[in-house]
């Protein structure tokens, strides 16, 4: 198996991370926690059965962080702070007060983030860092030997970027030649500690590469497998084909390859096809890394039955690290017992991969009662009869042109000024407010039975009046309830509606110690009763401005759930639609006149490969136009879109067809505006004007000069004045001055426009 979670069983990183950063624990008490997680982790995957246990599956923060650290990658800045080791990581991971921290972004088309390392000319590469090998010690002291895991070279130097003051005609891969000899002296050092195998993980060949950079890939693995002193090397591709990655493999002398054969149905046939794997090891990613459900030990045996006669050894696998998923099935004590049987996680895909790979060696009779204990939980979904719900079904066959359509936009700008009434550069927030102590403590009361529904609402109602109160007297124009009913903006709404189920304990890394629990769904989904229109209409009923009502879209909701994978996501993502649907005319009924649909994953679930572009693009608008045409002219639908580089669904955002959008910007200083004006958005746009995601006041002229370079590409009665993102993890502290100075400043473009 590729790779395994790492912040522990019960969330014991977090925690240990948390207590460190607020200085309530020492650097030895979280090494200490580490070192156990690390410890559990190879034990019970020794104890599994696996033959070969993947190592240095532990990070403090981030894989693609701790192979900058390992190859001396740290930019000036972080250097020059004159930390310890381990707080200069965090440095990078976090910033400290003035020093700004690695950009963040999403690992491949995951809702998982990694830092994105700076890589300069004058970047000089070396062995600074030995975690890998001491990982491999403490493991075989232990006695686990185990295979470590390093970010491979050439998708370390694909996924960074160029240092801010690098010439632009510079790339990372320009660096290339010089990693990889630090990767040689690595290897080395693997090899001389005991290592057999060694783990590089090249995911970056699951993407659209150029023909360069395959020779580049060629020459870095001709490199390292022709060193003397090295472990047999394991190049692992996954998150999709690696097309012609894997014939440029092959034609090296590494040992093995792992390929993933869950993504991509077509993978298993263009394996035929590839020369020079019957000497090699091929790791058949067969049992699913990203998703939870059950595997099809017989189908998967089939298919590693095919492979033999391709390969020259063929061993199962996860088809990536199990990262993406949670610890264990076991530690869930409510879950539905129908739905249950269906699931693997972590702790169970271990059992999986073993149970495959006996019956590979030691036929299937061998281990005849987990196939068949496989065979009926697969049987039993396939056959259930909660996957279907033909209400859902009829209403989607119903369903015209005419249900995806909105009246043109200027019939709609007229009516939705007439109920409006805003004044030019509206100023508004994303969403969510502070979440702050007290409210998740008052949701775990009410988990916990020591407070009653009726309690837990009323304390909601009070924080919703206070936000209110507190949008009212910075002087905002259109105030939202600030979402502190909501335990995250997809589980929410998956707790609200059928097909779906949540864990509570099913914790899957985010980044550095944020922790997500994504529902599953597994069944078609609907809407029984409304979900959020109690909590707008009161919030409404507080205020003479326009209250936003506020939802999480089909695309967002699917790409932060665990999806069924029973029928194509298109047609699951229509069902969801159908159900926000619901919700949107239900909140114009209880006369909620502006209504936002936050899509921030639109861009995360964009194909790998150009070529399905056309076909997700298509399915996704769709499912958003669904959710949001059935209201009248007069309700203006708002959208939000962050956490990513627009250009490449630049189109789709105009297609979707929202009154307004509010969309990242700060960091890249308006850029995204003339993106949008390159294809004629003419529409309101709200594009950020600080970045939340750090504890800095941004300052009112600041914020002034962002607008006035906004206002150089979109017109003032187009634009409105928002955040970057909802402010739930920040603290009031942060928050009240923030918006003080965003008011203030756009108080202050007006009086200049008038
Ligand atoms: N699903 C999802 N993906 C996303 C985002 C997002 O908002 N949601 N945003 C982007 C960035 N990713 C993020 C991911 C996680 C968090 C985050 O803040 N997570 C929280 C957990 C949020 C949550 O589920 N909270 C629950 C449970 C909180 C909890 O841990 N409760 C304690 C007890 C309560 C206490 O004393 O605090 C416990 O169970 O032990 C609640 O509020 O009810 C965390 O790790 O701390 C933020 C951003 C992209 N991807
Ligand atoms: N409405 C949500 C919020 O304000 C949107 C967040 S996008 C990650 O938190
Ligand atoms: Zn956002």
């Amino acid at each position: 198996m590729l790779g395994h979670p790492r912040i522990g069983p019960r969330r014991e990183l977090k925690r240990a991370l948390e207590g460190y950063w607020a200085s309530r624990s020492t650097e030895a008490e979280l090494r200490e926690v580490a070192r156990s997680l690390r410890a559990g982790t190879w034990r019970e995957l020794a104890a599994a059965g696996l033959d070969s246990v993947p190592g240095n599956t532990f990070s403090y923060y981030d894989q693609v962080l701790d192979t900058a650290a390992t190859f001396g990658a740290v930019p000036r800045r972080f250097a020059e702070l004159g930390l310890g080791p381990l707080d200069t990581y965090f440095a990078m991971a976090r910033g400290v007060e003035s020093t700004p921290p690695l950009e963040m972004t999403k690992w491949f088309d995951t809702n998982y983030h990694y830092l994105v390392p700076e890589i300069g000319p004058g970047t000089t590469f070396s062995l600074a860092d030995r975690t890998a090998v001491e990982d491999y010690r403490e493991a075989a002291a232990d006695g686990v030997g185990t295979r470590p895991v390093v970010v491979g070279p050439l998708t370390f130097l694909l996924l960074s970027k160029s240092a801010e003051d690098a010439p632009k005609s510079f790339r990372p891969l320009d660096k290339l030649d010089e990693l990889v000899q630090r990767y040689a002296e690595l290897l080395t050092e693997l090899h001389d500690a005991g290592a057999g195998w060694v783990q590089l993980d090249e995911p970056a060949f699951a993407a659209d590469r150029t023909p360069e950079e395959l020779e580049l890939l060629r020459g870095a693995y001709r490199t390292l497998s022709q060193l003397d002193r090295r472990p047999d090397i394991l190049v692992a591709t996954y998150f999709g084909d690696p097309g012609d990655a894997l014939p440029t493999l092959a034609s090296t002398d590494v040992e093995g390859i792992a390929v993933d054969l869950v993504s991509n149905a077509s993978t298993v046939d263009s394996l035929a096809r590839v020369d020079g794997l019957r000497s090699k090891t091929l790791v058949s990613g067969l049992v699913d890394g990203r998703n939870v459900w059950r595997t099809d030990l017989d189908a998967a045996l089939g298919t590693a039955a095919a492979l033999l006669e391709v390969a020259g050894e063929v061993a199962v696998s996860t088809s990536c690290s199990l990262l993406h998923v949670p610890y264990d099935v076991d530690a869930e004590a409510n879950l539905d017992p129908h739905v249950r049987p269906w699931l693997a996680f972590a702790k169970q895909k271990a059992a999986e991969v073993v149970t495959l790979g006996r019956a590979l060696r030691e036929g299937r009779d061998s281990v005849a009662d987990e196939l068949a204990a496989a065979r009926n939980a697969v049987q039993d979904r396939r056959s259930s009869e909660r996957l279907r719900d033909n209400r859902v079904r009829g209403r989607l066959d119903a369903l015209s042109a005419d249900s995806y359509r909105r009246s043109p936009y200027d019939a709609r700008r007229a009516a939705q000024r007439r109920t409006l009434d805003l004044p030019p550069l509206p100023t508004t927030t994303i969403g969510s407010f502070p979440q702050t102590p007290d409210v998740r403590k008052a949701r775990a009361a009410l988990r916990n039975g020591s407070i009653d529904q009726a309690a837990y609402d009323q304390r909601m109602l009070e924080e919703i009046s206070r936000v209110i109160a507190l949008q009212e007297a910075l002087g905002l124009d259109v105030l939202v309830h600030g979402e502190p009913e909501r335990n995250d903006m997809v589980q929410y709404f998956a707790e609200h509606l059928d097909g779906f189920v949540s864990t509570e304990n099913g914790w899957v890394q985010s980044y550095g110690s944020r922790c997500v629990r994504p529902p599953i769904l597994f069944g078609d989904v609907s809407r029984p009763e409304p979900i959020t229109t109690r909590w707008a209409e009161r919030a409404q009923r507080l205020t003479e401005k326009p209250v936003k009502g506020m939802l999480t879209g089909p695309i967002t909701i699917l790409a932060w759930s665990f999806v069924r994978d029973d029928q194509p996501l298109g047609e699951t993502a229509a069902q969801v639609a159908l159900a926000i649907r619901d919700e949107v005319r239900d909140l114009e009924a209880a006369g909620i006149r502006v209504i936002q649909v936050d899509e921030p994953a639109l861009r995360e679930l964009l194909p790998l490969r150009a070529e399905q572009h056309e076909d997700y693009l298509d399915w996704a608008v769709g499912s958003f136009r669904l959710a949001t045409s059935g209201v009248a002219d007069r309700t203006q639908v708002h959208t939000h879109l962050c956490y990513s580089e627009f250009g490449e669904v630049i189109d789709a955002i105009v297609a979707l067809d929202a009154d307004v959008t509010s969309i990242e910007a700060a960091r890249s200083r308006m850029e995204v505006l003339d993106d949008l004006n390159a294809v004629g958005f003419g529409r309101g746009v709200g594009p950020g004007v600080y970045d939340i995601h750090s504890p800095r006041v941004p300052s009112t002229e600041e914020i002034e000069g962002l607008l006035a370079a906004a206002l150089r590409s979109v017109p003032a009665e187009r634009l409105w004045v928002n955040p970057d993102c909802g402010l739930k993890t920040r603290g009031y502290a942060e928050v009240e001055p923030a918006l003080r100075s965003m008011v203030e400043a756009a108080a202050r473009m007006r009086a200049d426009l008038a």
